[in-house]
């Protein structure tokens, strides 16, 4: 009995002590945050998907304040809300706040032990990535060698549509010709639907493999032995997925070795970004990349472009079919740009578009494709608005609060196109608007800092010119009875609860000039 109340006191001393000292030096103070059971409350927070967490975190922000912890598994993970704290850590403090914490096991197995650029540590690997995809595949001149298959993909994804008798399922139509593009991007335009469907396959099941072997993660290295089956499965996934890229690969490396051999570069090679993977060289293990860590980082990069932009089409669809008015005012501006006639809007021609541009941010605004951006982790103990933020600790940035903040949008929950205009009438250009938050944080669909999706302005250029070509081929209406479902739920992006299903009419000559705005 003397030894319990011994103890008991002792809990008591050790934790008033904790109290006083956090009083007297706050620095090194977490956030706040709900008292948790240990273990078993760490388990119970674990356990919850994002969109859960996100249903009890403003209630924890009205309580906590902008900054707050919650004592999940063995890290602390804390959320951000206001745009003033997201624009000090990730652009004021951007190489403190860059670092991604540990992977999962079962995420290691497919990143190649995070030997990508969305999982890498912030280090030197990580930067040789990001500047290889960033120079090599994203500069302006590079994404303008790529018009040909954006143009060829059109085609498919028209003819698709034109062929498709009854509601059309968007997603499905654009998310396959999404990835086609990415396809060609990553290996090459001399590929066949064939082997790009062989492709999709695999990494339609690395996707949805993701939540299925989450749970293995929870039992750590113990789970390797208690559910062997599953652990094997994984890995047999990730040998499948190998099979199908690696001969991609060295299909491009053989081509690569061929093109040395002649003099000057054929007009039909396009490089592609596999080809620039082998090039690498790791600065700190002075080594090539292994075929391995190359289907990794093709991986990533198929996935990453492919189901963020797939998304946004389909809730921006999703809303011009629901607001037609705003359908037929991206349609009159298109009329006044391209020339009468014309089969398809040109990717020049959109500089000239600012509605549309408007109707894109107004779509990432209101619908981006995360709620969160991915786990951010800092490089060092640092202060954050007085609190600490711990080394080991997981910093989640709540993209979609920002993006629904009433002190920062009048009526936010609206889909609202006009709000991206300047008061003269719409001459601003979408590059006026500060996507990437370096100025200041408004929304942040595409994260913002030293991570900002490096893909950015690709994925806004794939944005405008699919729907620009969307709406110019077709008009969009709902199905008789069906006012548009807006819900969201969650996947491997936000996604529509009840996918959009929606019917076409081919704009002949004589509807183009009827069609007005109202
Ligand atoms: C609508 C289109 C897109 C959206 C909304 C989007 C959004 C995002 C977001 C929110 C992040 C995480 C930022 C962070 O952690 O702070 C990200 C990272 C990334 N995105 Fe995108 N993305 C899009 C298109 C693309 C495209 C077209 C590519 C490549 C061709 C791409 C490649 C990447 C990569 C490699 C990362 C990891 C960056 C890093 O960790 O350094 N994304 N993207």
């Amino acid at each position: 009995m003397e030894k319990w109340f011994f103890i008991i006191v002792s809990l008591c001393v050790a934790a008033l002590l904790k109290a006083l000292y956090d009083l007297v030096f706050p620095r090194n103070r977490l956030p706040p945050g709900p008292i948790t059971v240990p273990f078993i409350g760490n388990f119970l927070w674990l356990r919850k998907s994002f969109s859960e967490l996100e249903s009890v975190l403003p209630d924890l922000h009205a309580k906590y304040g902008p900054i707050i912890t919650l004592r999940m598994g063995s890290r602390p993970t804390i959320f951000i809300s206001t745009k003033s704290l997201v624009h000090q850590a990730l652009v004021q403090n951007g190489a403190v706040f860059a670092d991604r914490p540990p992977a999962p096991l079962t995420h290691r197995v497919i990143s190649c032990n995070q030997q990508n650029i969305s999982a890498g540590v912030y280090g030197p690997n990580w930067r040789l990535f990001r500047r290889n995809l960033t120079y090599e595949i994203l500069s302006p001149l590079r994404v303008k060698s790529y018009s040909r298959a954006r143009k060829w993909v059109l085609d498919i994804l028209l003819s698709r549509l034109q062929n498709h008798s009854g509601p059309i399922p968007v997603f499905d139509h654009f998310g396959y010709a999404m990835f086609c593009l990415l396809v060609l991007m990553c290996f090459g335009d001399k590929l066949g639907e064939k082997q790009i469907q062989e492709i999709e396959v695999v990494e339609r099941k690395v996707l949805f493999s993701y939540a299925r072997f989450n749970s293995l993660n929870f039992w750590g290295r113990l789970g390797k032995i208690l559910f062997k089956k599953r652990w094997e499965e994984l890995l047999q996934l990730r040998k499948d997925q190998e099979a199908v890229l690696i001969p991609l690969i060295k299909a491009r490396q053989q081509l690569k070795q061929e093109m040395q051999g002649k003099q000057g570069q054929s007009e039909d090679y396009v490089l592609s970004y596999a080809d620039t993977l082998l090039d690498l060289q790791l600065p700190e293990e002075n080594r090539k990349l292994t075929y391995g860590e190359i289907v990794s980082l093709c991986s990533e990069f198929l996935n990453a472009a492919t189901h963020s932009t797939s998304t946004t089409v389909q809730w921006i669809m999703a809303n011009l079919v629901k607001y037609p008015h705003i359908q037929a005012k991206v349609y009159e501006e298109i009329s006044g740009v391209v020339k009468d006639g014309a089969e398809m809007v040109r990717e020049e021609d959109l500089q000239k578009m600012p509605y549309l541009k408007a109707v894109i941010l107004e779509g990432l605004r209101r619908h981006p494709p995360g709620h969160f951006v991915l786990p951010h982790s800092v490089t060092q103990d640092t202060v954050l608005d007085g609190y600490l933020i711990p080394k080991n600790a997981t910093v989640n940035f709540r993209v979609m609060e920002i993006s629904l903040d009433p002190k920062i949008w009048e009526d936010p929950k609206e889909f609202r196109p006009e709000r991206f205009l300047s008061s003269n009438g719409g001459g601003e250009r979408e590059e006026a608007f500060d996507i990437t938050g370096t100025r200041e944080i408004k929304m942040m669909p595409f994260g913002a800092g030293r991570r900002v999706c490096p893909g950015y302005n690709l994925g806004l250029l794939h944005l405008e010119y699919y729907v620009a070509n969307l709406v110019w081929k077709f008009e969009w209406k709902a199905v008789e009875g069906d006012d548009i479902d807006l819900s969201e739920k969650e996947e491997f992006a936000i996604m529509m609860k009840s996918p959009l299903q929606a019917l076409i009419s081919p704009r002949s000559m004589g509807t183009r000039s009827k069609v007005t705005a109202t």
